[in-house]
């Protein structure tokens, strides 16, 4: 298997925190701070982790929003990608992670995605993220169910391993 790479964009630290994590459960991982890297980081590995978080009603993080600008589906073409989502089903029920989206739209076209997860346990009220009945990631809750977040990033981890190349 080859490296992976680890991207994500963060505003108030909690998917910096939860990248650091998923590394070390992980590891072989490169992480990058979207904010502080280029498109060509990302092009050099073939292994991709990409986490976002949501703001605004239903939007990528900041950071995130100006990488994918500079992104394109042949970006993507030959990758694997997990993709996760941080969010907060309470506060912002109709809108949870919703942020992943985009990322995943242009990841999809010539990627390959990895790492569906099902959405038993959650509680939002709407999300634009359920392909075929599960979530396109690992959708991660640190405002409400942060106590659950270990054992969901384990079972994750133990699912896509196997999968990158
Ligand atoms: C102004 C604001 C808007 C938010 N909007 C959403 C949203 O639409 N959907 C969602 O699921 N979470 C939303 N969140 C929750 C964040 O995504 C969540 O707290 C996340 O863990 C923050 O990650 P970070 O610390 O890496 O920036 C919002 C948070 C703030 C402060």
């Amino acid at each position: 298997m080859q490296k992976i790479g680890l991207f994500y964009g963060s505003d108030s630290g909690n998917t910096e925190n939860i990248a650091k994590k998923i590394a070390d459960t992980l590891g072989d991982v490169d992480l990058f701070d979207v904010a502080k890297t280029e498109k060509a980081k990302l092009l050099e590995y073939k292994n991709l982790i990409l986490a976002t978080p949501t703001y605004g009603s239903g939007d990528m993080q900041g950071d995130w929003e100006e990488f994918l600008e500079t992104l394109s589906p042949e970006d993507f073409n030959g990758k694997v990608i997990a993709l996760v989502g941080l969010g907060d089903q309470d506060t912002y029920a109709d809108s949870f992670c919703d942020g992943l989206l985009p990322i995943y739209e242009v990841a999809n076209k010539q990627g390959k995605i990895i790492g569906f997860t099902k959405t038993e346990g959650y509680e939002y009220e709407e999300t634009k993220t359920i392909v075929d009945g599960q979530f396109i990631g690992l959708m991660l809750d640190e405002d409400n169910q942060e106590e659950l977040s270990e054992k969901r990033i384990e079972e994750w981890i133990g699912n896509i391993k196997g999968q990158f190349e």
